[in-house]
């Protein structure tokens, strides 16, 4: 299988600064892959390498099987795209079009994927930043790509921009297009993710699918004494699974072992007042992968 991107053993410095370390990472054919990570975490610096806009300090980029540097099958939404702000949406792509020897009909094919069809004659300075980003990604699809490239898609947009962008990436995804985007807002990427990849100081720490990120249940106990009942537990479980968080244990563990958990409990002295199973929750993963809140933003 030719995998549209195949990141091995990245490595970029930035003089002093590792930015990306020893990274790889796998996009399969048709998913939506979201790679993930607080401000900083080197992705924008991973994607231009991808695009060959920097050049590695080492490591290997494949797209597509081939790693000799063709980046034909790609298209890329990275900064904002210089667009001019008197001309139309249209007319940007289709002086964009000539440029890349695009055929014109693309243009209005792309203008009708993105949803701007109806708006695409408005000058490009009148736009909303959400139509503008929309644009960015009608400029990336024009040569047809396989894969596509979006860094931080739904920065800076509005809760409706939001949106929209979501469901265009989503609605893209559903075409079995290849889609790479970035993004530091952990409730984005779930939403709209096959896949997640999590970056944290330049380093790969997780690579998952957001349910096998979020890794099950965790049973929520309140007992007394807590000390002492976080000492059975780890007994039972392993110390990696307990922790102790806001006067309760929080045991990872199947929702199975709850009624055994509880006994276990009471037969060492131990008064039980709470036992519940609850779901992981997404953003305590991300803090322990990466030291850092997610943002609420988008959730
Ligand atoms: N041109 C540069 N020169 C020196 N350091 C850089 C340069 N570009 C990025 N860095 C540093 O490399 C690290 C990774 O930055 P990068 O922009 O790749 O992260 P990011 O995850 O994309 O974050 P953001 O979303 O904030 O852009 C950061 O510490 C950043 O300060």
């Amino acid at each position: 299988m030719n995998l549209p991107v195949d990141i091995r053993e990245l490595t970029k410095r930035y003089g002093g600064v590792l930015a990306v370390d020893r990274l790889s990472l796998t996009v399969r054919p048709g998913e939506v892959y979201g790679f993930l990570g607080p401000n900083g975490a080197g992705k924008t610096t991973t994607l231009r390498v991808l695009l060959g806009l920097l050049r590695p300090t080492s490591g290997q980029v494949r797209l597509f099987g081939r790693d000799d540097g063709d980046r034909s099958p790609v298209g890329a939404l990275i900064e904002s795209p210089a667009f001019y702000p008197y001309l139309s949406g249209r007319e940007n792509l289709r002086v964009l079009a000539r440029y890349t020897g695009t055929g014109k009909d693309r243009v209005e094919t792309v203008l009708d994927t993105v949803g701007l069809r109806e708006r695409g004659g408005d000058r490009y300075a009148a736009y909303s930043l959400g139509m503008k980003q929309r644009l960015g990604v009608a400029a990336a699809l024009l040569k047809d790509p396989r894969l596509l490239v979006l860094d931080e898609p739904t920065n800076g947009l509005d809760p409706a921009g939001m949106a929209d962008m979501r469901a265009l990436i989503r609605d893209l995804g559903a075409s079995g297009r290849t889609v790479l985007l970035s993004s530091h807002l952990l409730g984005e990427v779930q939403q709209i993710c096959d896949r997640v990849g999590v970056v944290s100081r330049g380093k790969l720490v997780a690579e998952n699918t957001v349910a096998g990120l979020r890794g099950g249940s965790v049973l929520h106990v309140v007992a007394d004494p807590l000390p002492r009942a976080a000492e059975v537990a780890a007994r039972l479980l392993g110390a990696d699974r307990v922790r102790v968080r806001g006067g309760a244990l929080e045991l990872t563990t199947e929702p199975e072992k709850a009624a055994w958990l509880n006994g276990e409990l009471v037969a060492a002295g131990l008064g039980v007042s709470e036992l519940r199973v609850t779901e992981r929750d997404l953003e305590q993963v991300f803090f322990e992968l990466t030291g850092e809140g997610g943002d609420h933003a988008a959730a």
